[in-house]
């Protein structure tokens, strides 16, 4: 039995401590709301983000960072990309040095263009640090259904040691030493499922949306690449697998965003899509790059209303033809 504290009490948290309890570990889920983790204590469920799960009781839900990161041996941060670095500030004094930390959000910080690893590095020099992510709806992983994601850190050894303690019987952690592909892949993903859901939303077809997904998945290697990624591990289960699935299920809140996007609802009720907040930052890094990622920028266009989506798609097919596969 493993001591897990989860950092962050929204959808994933709440499903990675369920999933964690569930395998016998003593789980804690620390969130910053002090009322809703009293109503989680006692009702058992998570109202506010995954009211559908019962919450079993070797998971404890609490407000107070002290006791929950005492002895906390693996601490997973299970924040929205933009709030990473501030929770690592909040709770970074009481993380124990040698707990492991396991990064699960995907985004790009829009303010300076870094991934997970790289702003909690630079906080926690001497922990060792993982990141997971992959096909993975928190509704799923809560509900025992059949998982595998991605596990990846610095050195392969590192990373098989993290999968075997993050895997559980319905979850498959497969194991990466390439953190810049895992996390590229998730931030991009996002993105892309943005664009899938403005095409659906906006009533261009599936094959508009296949046509998307397969050029965005293009941009996402393209891009990955650029950021250091590995090509095997974009076409793994962190990249292909989760565009995949983000492109495919209303589930996703960024496929559902875009879908919004697309109609023209109302989209201030909507939950967190991450790609909304890496869109410009992933479409600036492409351009400084030089890298040609027309779908990405298109995105980032539009949620900046400097074009509409038709406008867009004008731009898009309006492109010169060229050849599918790149040569050197
Ligand atoms: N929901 C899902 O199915 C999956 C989500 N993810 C990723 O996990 C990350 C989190 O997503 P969700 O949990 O779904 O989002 P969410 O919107 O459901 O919950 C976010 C939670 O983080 C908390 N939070 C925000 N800033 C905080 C801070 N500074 N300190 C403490 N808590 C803070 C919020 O109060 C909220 O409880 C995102 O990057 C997402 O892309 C990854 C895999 C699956
Ligand atoms: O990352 C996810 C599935 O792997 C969740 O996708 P959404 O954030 O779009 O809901």
């Amino acid at each position: 039995m493993t001591r897990f504290t989860v950092i962050g009490a929204g959808a994933w948290g709440t499903a990675l401590a369920n999933l964690y309890a569930r395998a016998d570990h003593d789980v804690v889920l620390l969130g910053r709301n002090a009322d809703a983790m009293a109503a989680m204590e006692a009702t058992r469920r998570n109202e506010g983000y995954l009211p559908d799960v019962y919450l079993p009781p070797a998971l404890r839900a609490t407000h107070d960072a002290k006791e929950a990161l005492s002895s906390a041996e693996v601490v997973l941060f299970v924040v929205p990309a933009q709030s990473l670095a501030t929770a690592a500030e909040t709770y970074g004094d009481l993380v124990p040095s040698n707990a492991m930390l396991v990064l699960c959000a995907k985004g790009i910080e829009r303010r300076s263009g870094r991934f997970s690893s790289a702003i909690m590095a630079e906080r926690f020099a001497n922990n060792p640090l993982c990141v997971l992510s992959g096909p993975s709806f928190a509704a799923d992983v809560a509900n025992g259904l059949p998982t595998a994601v991605t596990v990846a850190a610095g050195t392969i050894e590192r990373a098989d040691r993290a999968a075997e303690l993050l895997s559980a019987n319905t979850f498959r952690c497969y194991a990466s030493d390439d953190l810049a592909g895992v996390e590229a892949g998730g931030a991009l993903k996002n993105v892309l499922a943005l664009a899938a859901g403005m095409a659906i939303g906006r009533g261009l077809g599936e094959s508009a949306k296949a046509a998307i997904v397969t050029r965005g998945f293009v941009e996402l290697r393209r891009l990955g690449a650029a950021f250091g990624g590995q090509p095997q591990t974009l076409m793994g289960l962190s990249g292909l697998g989760d565009l995949i699935l983000t492109c495919s299920s209303e589930q996703s809140r960024n496929f559902a965003y875009g879908i919004a996007l697309g109609s023209g609802v109302d989209r201030t009720n909507l939950k967190l899509a991450e790609g909304v907040y890496s869109a410009g930052i992933a479409a600036r890094l492409a351009r400084e790059r030089q890298i040609e990622a027309p779908i990405v920028q298109a995105v980032a266009e539009i949620l900046d209303g400097e074009i509409s989506i038709d406008e867009a798609m004008h731009a898009l097919l309006s492109r010169p033809l060229r050849r599918e596969v790149e040569t050197a």
